[in-house]
């Protein structure tokens, strides 16, 4: 739309909704531009605290990034604008909201829910690395849902901090998403991601991670050790594929772009939305 080409938004173009969430930087609304009727959200940030973060720089790289970044299960930047005192960013709004507090609230997916949600995260996953954008914070928290449970991936790019959306409560969940190479300190690519997924379906089918622990050091030993436990309740197609994807050596990882051909993908999609 002409609208979104030219770049001089200002706050009062836009009528102010609900509070979606809040984080360290800022806090983020839903909002209706005024002009066009278009509802988005608006992510308001202090500039004061971003300058005391220093974070100023990530913020231009993020902006970068996310101009050229067009997928639908990758949450839209639309534009960014300041005034005086704050900084905003112009969000696609996901309607359902955050996919962790769903996740909560039903325990876990069944087969048909979660082989839904892992392709879409796999397909945004493989386009985000074709454009060699790694996302490196795969987990719940970060991914939103719109309607018909499509998957809105957020946050991608950049390793700061994500406000706007509450954070897991428990501090050790951030080292569960963490593949060998990372805990180790080793050098790590793009399949990062793809042990972070592993990560991920394994928590929607069964309702945790798989290497969470009290202590975080035992966390760290069990993911050294790829000392994966899968329940006898996972069906052994989505089974196969956990193990695939949390493969210890990055390279002998499954390979995003096959999963449309994985069997337990390809028996559950008829039923998808
Ligand atoms: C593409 O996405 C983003 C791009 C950039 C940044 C960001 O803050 N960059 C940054 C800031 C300062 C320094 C450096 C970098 C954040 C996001 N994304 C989010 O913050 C999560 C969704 S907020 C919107 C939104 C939508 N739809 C919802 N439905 C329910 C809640 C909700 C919440």
């Amino acid at each position: 739309l002409p609208r979104q080409l030219h770049k001089n938004w200002k706050i009062s173009d836009f009528e102010l909704g609900r509070k979606l969430g809040k984080g360290k930087f800022g806090k983020v609304y839903c909002v209706r531009e005024i002009a066009t009727g278009f509802v988005c959200a608006l992510k308001v940030m202090d500039k004061c605290e971003l300058l005391n973060y220093k974070v100023e720089k990530q913020f231009v790289r993020e902006i970068e990034i996310q101009a050229n970044v067009r997928h639908v299960n990758c949450l839209r930047l639309y534009g960014w604008f300041h005034d005086q005192k704050n900084v905003y960013l112009i969000l696609e709004y996901a309607a359902e909201g955050e996919l962790y507090k769903v996740l909560k609230s039903k325990r876990r997916f069944d087969d048909v829910t979660a082989s839904y949600y892992t392709f879409q995260v796999a397909s945004a996953l493989s386009y985000l690395h074709k454009k060699h954008i790694v996302h490196r914070d795969l987990k719940p928290e970060n991914i939103l849902l719109h309607f018909n449970n499509q998957i809105k991936l957020s946050d991608f790019g950049w390793s700061v901090y994500a406000p706007g959306h509450s954070k897991r409560t428990t501090m050790c969940g951030t080292l569960d998403y963490l593949p060998p190479e990372m805990v180790e300190a080793k050098t790590h690519d793009e399949k990062v991601d793809v042990w972070a997924l592993g990560i991920l379906l394994y928590e929607f089918l069964v309702g945790r991670p798989p290497f969470e622990e009290q202590n975080s050091s035992t966390t760290y030993k069990r993911i050294a050790k790829v000392d994966l436990r899968i329940p006898s309740f996972v069906s052994p197609d989505a089974a196969d594929l956990i193990r695939k994807l949390l493969k210890y050596e990055p390279e002998k990882r499954f390979k995003l772009s096959e999963i449309g051909k994985h069997p337990w993908i390809l028996k559950n999609r008829l039923h998808w939305p």
